[in-house]
């Protein structure tokens, strides 16, 4: 379902990212990103939704050749990719129930609709008693869950996180890696950055290990190596 073929990315600056990057990822796959800070785990999840792009190499995701997506068909390729942050971006001026909406709204739900799907999604994480708090009245852990049920809400095949636990506490990083194994079960692809060796142990998953741009180490249920 998505394939990285010889894949660099340049930034403007000249500075070289990550070079000649190879994997392959099946639907249904959980894969951990891990490395050292900088050695361009952002940069190769960025690459997925085309917030960055390219300067060499192929991208395709979902047998298309994302490489060469024009930019007003970026809005429909983010919606085949639900996308989870280390630090949550929620909407502070929007109750929970509003942030999951308007990731349906902007692309023209029914309300009928909508109200199914967030309703769904939220019970999903967890959070079917709290649609009416705004963001600022939620716990990390439960701020988390928003996102994840924001970037679920519109059924992607896959879900990109980067550093999803990087904010929160163990039992809560616990509590996030349980709903993206639940989600994982029902056959959503995910890709997740860490740092977290903890969880890398823990839940056992295929391990792609980046080190200075390059993959270093790619294991199916792979642990976090003592030298990373
Ligand atoms: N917008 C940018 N412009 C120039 N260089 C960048 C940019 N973003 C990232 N880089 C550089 O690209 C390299 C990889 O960065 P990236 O953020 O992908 O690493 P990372 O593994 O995700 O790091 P971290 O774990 O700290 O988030 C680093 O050398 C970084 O300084």
């Amino acid at each position: 379902m998505l394939i990285f073929q010889n894949v660099e990315i340049r930034y403007k600056s000249g500075n070289v990212a990550v070079s000649n990057i190879n994997f392959k990822v099946d639907k249904g796959e959980f894969i951990y990103i891990v490395g050292p800070s900088g050695a361009g785990k952002s940069s190769l999840l960025k690459a997925i939704f085309k917030e960055v792009e390219p300067s060499k190499g192929e991208i395709f995701l979902l047998d298309k050749n994302i490489t060469r997506v024009k930019r007003r068909q970026i809005p429909y390729l983010r919606r085949q990719v639900g996308v989870v942050f280390q630090d949550f971006r929620l909407l502070e001026e929007k109750n929970v129930y509003e942030n999951v909406a308007f990731a349906l709204r902007v692309i023209g739900a029914s309300r009928k609709e909508i109200k199914t799907k967030v309703v769904d999604v939220l019970e999903t994480v967890g959070l079917s008693k709290k649609l009416k708090r705004y963001p600022n009245q939620l716990s990390g852990g439960e701020q988390q869950r928003v996102a994840l049920a924001r970037a679920l809400v519109n059924k992607p095949e896959l879900i990109v996180c980067d550093e999803p636990t990087g904010n929160l506490d163990p039992n809560t990083s616990d509590e996030i890696m349980e709903i993206l194994n639940k989600i994982n079960l029902r056959g959503t692809t995910v890709i997740m950055a860490t740092h977290a060796k903890e969880i890398v142990n823990k839940y056992k998953k295929r391990v792609i290990a980046v080190q200075d741009g390059s993959i270093v180490r790619d294991d199916i249920e792979g642990g976090y190596s003592d030298v990373l």
